[in-house]
């Protein structure tokens, strides 16, 4: 039994090695989020019989307990499909990609990969605004598009309105377009036809030395850092020695495997090919995604790697106590291996300690991010609140001229210096797109301006959907611009942004004081305009939030030296009269008088503890 399995996995492995170029095919799936991405990867691998057909599973590509959960694809996979068409084996490597706005790093780094791409859209949502920026990303790569739609077996579905967005939008022949339904196996045939008729295969070279770009990587417990490579010339076996271009380190191939979509082990990746490889990295630093190998023996040129992502959002993540550090440590390092798109800082802070500053992609990957750390890793980090990157100039001085270091850049409210020491302070904008049925538009056109937009145009896709573009600041959408934005639009609306620089706006530091001691994990950056609105409610929250204690707390929120809100906490009162029976009112009133001067003499000295909560709570808005 073993024997015959044994077989029958390296007549596998040998049929996908000899697969000559031109029935390589390598793309990817592209869709705004729950179009059914997931769904049609999981019955593309049916059909090519990768997995069994109703074997129970779904979405067999969200390994993650995260995806699972949430039901969304954070990280993108990558499986091997061998596919016979008109009497030949086809190799299609199809890689699976995330549609959140967040993830679009995780999309841009598949493309790397791939000829072509498919791009999915809901027949009863039609063109969302993830859609547009999905479709400009692969349109600039130029890879070829096979247009689907999904989901025609919905009540509601028109996918002849559905065509006719994409003629108007994208300039695509309603001819090319086809129309399934993923999730009753409807049509699934000519999108595997359409892949090979229409994607070309890969331009790359068996004869020339080996050369390939390590596009994802991995924390294997036993094996160390494993990557997912893309082999553009020559081919790699196990025992080879490759050299990596970044650290020129040297490693010996320990193991060669495709994912089918499990890991099964191969000898060789010819040029074309998607595989996994691994070979004793020992630390998560060592594989770094975007690099590119070589045999030690030959030296050639790097490929071109891709843009690393830039991190938007930035957040404090501080162990709840000291002696979690080293394992909070150990597990950010082994996360961020496989997230490469999260930034790290060593951090600290008076109140938490010892820690991290670490940047994000968006609000939902913070999220996914430190639910990653605690189910994966068992760490139970405090995080702080988010905040983007603002760009200041300082007004010269002796000492900033000398240096040159007039232009600073401030990912940490505590860090932003004094407004007196200000000339101009920046702060990063986006376009933001939002796709909306246009009984939704009064609503969203307020919240936008609520949030300081500026429309940049509108235009109707069809007889009821908009499409918005406005310049918006970053800092108002981090947090709830998408929530807020569902909710309005009955889940209609649809938002997608991308980076626009930094525009001059008029910044402030809100402080929050306890006691008149400033609690600078507190500290925010808003726009003037706000400043009143936001401390108020700050210290509104503050107040409910933290606990009463033996002496009045004072809550303030001051910008610039001025103090826009305060709330008093009262303290707990002991009757320290309790033991008195009748007697002189001097006695009572000395009582009294004693218990006021030592509270005073407590409130200067008075430590005042915060819930952990409160760093998260507060903050949201
Ligand atoms: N009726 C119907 N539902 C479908 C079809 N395809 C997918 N769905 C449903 O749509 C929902 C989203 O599907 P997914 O495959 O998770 O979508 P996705 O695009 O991978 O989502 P993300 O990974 O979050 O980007 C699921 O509830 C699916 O069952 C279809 O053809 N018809």
């Amino acid at each position: 039994m073993r024997l015959q399995l044994l077989q029958r996995t390296y007549s596998q492995i040998h049929d996908f090695t000899q697969i000559p170029i031109e029935r390589i095919r390598n793309f990817s799936i592209i869709a705004h989020v729950d179009h059914g991405k997931s769904t049609l990867a999981d019955r593309l691998l049916e059909f090519t019989g990768a997995i069994k057909e109703n074997s129970g599973q779904s979405q067999i590509l969200d390994k993650l307990q995260v995806e699972k959960e949430r039901g969304i694809t954070v990280k993108a996979q990558s499986v091997s499909l061998l596919y016979n068409f008109k009497g030949d084996d086809y190799l299609l490597n199809l890689i699976d990609t995330p549609g959140h706005v967040d993830f679009s790093s995780e999309v841009c780094r598949s493309l790397f990969a791939c000829q072509g791409v498919i791009l999915l859209v809901d027949a009863n949502d039609g063109v969302q605004a993830q859609t547009v920026a999905n479709f400009f990303l692969a349109f600039g790569k130029d890879l070829t598009i096979v247009p689907v739609i999904n989901k025609i077996d919905l009540k509601n579905a028109d996918p002849d309105r559905v065509t006719k967005q994409l003629q108007f939008l994208f300039d695509i022949e309603p001819q090319e377009v086809l129309r399934i339904s993923a999730k009753l196996g409807k049509g699934i045939e000519s999108v595997l036809e359409a892949i090979i008729e229409r994607l070309p295969c890969p331009k790359v070279d068996r004869e020339a030395p080996f050369r390939a770009l390590i596009f994802d990587s991995w924390y294997d417990k036993y094996r160390g850092a494993l990557s997912l490579i893309y082999v553009q010339d020559g081919d790699i076996s196990v025992g080879d020695e490759i050299q990596s271009c970044h650290t020129k380190k040297v490693y010996e191939i320990k193991t060669v495997s495709l994912l089918r979509p499990q890991e099964v082990a191969a000898n060789k990746l010819n040029a074309g090919q998607i595989g996994l490889i691994g070979c004793n990295m020992r630390s998560s630093k060592e594989a770094f995604i975007g690099d590119t190998i070589h045999k030690s023996s030959c030296i050639v040129e790097a490929l071109q790697g891709f843009e690393p992502p830039r991190p938007m959002v930035f957040a404090g993540v501080y162990p709840s106590d000291q002696s979690q550090h080293i394992s909070l440590r150990s597990a950010i390092e082994k996360l961020t291996l496989n997230d490469s798109a999260v930034s790290v800082d060593v951090d600290s802070s008076p109140a938490l300690g010892q820690g991290w500053r670490l940047g994000f992609l968006g609000l939902l990957h913070l999220e996914v991010f430190s639910q990653r750390l605690q189910q994966e890793y068992g760490a139970e980090p405090i995080l702080t609140a988010p905040s983007v990157t603002y760009k200041i100039k300082l007004k010269p001085t002796k000492q900033n001229l000398k240096t040159g270091e007039q232009l600073i850049y401030v990912n940490n409210p505590a860090l932003f210096p004094d407004h007196l020491l200000i000339e101009e302070a920046f702060e990063p904008m986006v376009i933001g797109t939002i796709i909306t049925p246009d009984e939704y538009l009064g609503p969203v056109i307020s919240l936008c301006m609520e949030r300081r937009g500026i429309q940049r145009s509108a235009k109707n896709i069809d007889n009821d959907r908009v499409m918005l573009q406005y310049d918006l600041p970053l800092c108002e959408i981090i947090v709830d611009f998408h929530d807020t934005l569902k909710t309005i639009s009955s889940g209609y609306a649809s938002f997608d942004y991308e980076d626009n620089g930094y525009q001059s706006s008029n910044l402030v530091k809100l402080v929050i004081l306890l006691n008149g001691v400033a609690v600078e994990e507190l500290s925010n950056i808003v726009h003037i305009t706000k400043a009143q609105t936001v401390g108020r409610k700050m210290v509104l929250k503050l107040r409910d939030i933290i606990p009463r204690q033996m002496v009045q707390i004072a809550v303030q929120a001051v910008s610039n030296g001025k103090v826009l809100a305060r709330e008093n906490i009262k303290p707990y009162r002991k009757d320290v009269t309790a033991k008195l029976y009748g007697g002189d009112v001097t006695r009572r009133m000395k009582l009294l008088a004693q218990q006021a001067a030592g509270k005073k003499k407590m409130r200067m000295v008075a430590n005042i503890s915060l819930p952990k909560e409160t760093f998260i709570d507060v903050l949201k808005k």
